[in-house]
């Protein structure tokens, strides 16, 4: 059983990335135009968004409302790959936004056999519509999203966790990391998805932490880390 092969979840999933593309088109422009105006390089550009996010994350999310910020296909399939390799029955999300990535996991979840998803949005307009999507996919029994603060509404996800995705706040990547940390499996899938927090990246890639990690060649470009918990 692949889901992403064929039927309803993979048609849903086209029209979804489209929809994504058409949506964030000229935000993504103008990143980019900024971005090469500036003289920096993506390492400093990325550090200034960080420490910018850091000082109000809520009010830069705000902003978002109307973004999709999704996954690209290739990752959304590497997450379904993943979340089958490791036969995952419970997973978690940061950042759900209106639910791209979510039904990719939710589909790997369905496609070994069930299990529970539980993601995180601020805005409660994307939970809205993350909500709406994985009812069209017929996949919303699998997906539990919390609506607020991902490190208010996270801080109860009973039960191990076998693959985690960080895709919020970049500012927020480590404390997300440590709150789901107690409950991570051994061997658990940690995928951080745009990680370019510094501190992030030195704790998941210090062993004496309990994690191995390494830089994920999938969308290169867009610092996407890949971890497991190896405690
Ligand atoms: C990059 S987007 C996520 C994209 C999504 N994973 C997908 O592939 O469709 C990041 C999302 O995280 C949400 N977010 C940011 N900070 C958050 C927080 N502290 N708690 C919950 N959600 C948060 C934002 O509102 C935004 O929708």
């Amino acid at each position: 059983m692949n889901s992403l092969s064929n039927g309803r979840v993979a048609q849903f999933l086209d029209q979804l990335h489209e929809n994504a593309e058409a949506a964030d088109r000229d935000f993504m422009a103008k990143v980019k135009a900024q971005f090469e105006a500036s003289g920096k390089t993506l390492e400093e550009a990325a550090a200034k968004l960080v420490s910018e996010e850091r000082a109000s994350y809520r009010m830069t999310y705000r902003g978002h409302a109307d973004h999709f910020l999704a996954v690209s296909p290739a990752y959304g399939r590497f997450l379904y790959a993943i979340a089958r390799a490791r036969r995952a029955t419970r997973i978690v999300e940061f950042g759900t936004s209106m639910g791209v990535s979510t039904i990719y996991l939710a589909a790997a979840l369905r496609d070994n056999g069930g299990g529970q998803l539980i993601g995180s949005e601020l805005e409660p307009t994307k939970v809205a519509r993350a909500r709406a999507n994985l009812e069209a996919t017929g996949l919303a029994d699998l997906a539990e999203i919390r609506e607020g603060d991902a490190l208010e509404t996270l801080k109860d996800v009973n039960g191990e966790v076998d693959v985690l995705l960080i895709d919020g706040a970049w500012s927020l990547y480590l404390p997300v990391l440590k709150l789901i940390e107690p409950r991570l499996a051994s061997g658990a899938a940690i995928l951080g998805e745009n990680a370019f927090a510094p501190d992030y990246l030195d704790y998941v890639r210090n062993p004496a932490n309990g994690y191995l990690s390494q830089p994920l060649a999938v969308d290169e470009g867009r610092g996407n880390e890949f971890t497991v918990r190896v405690p």
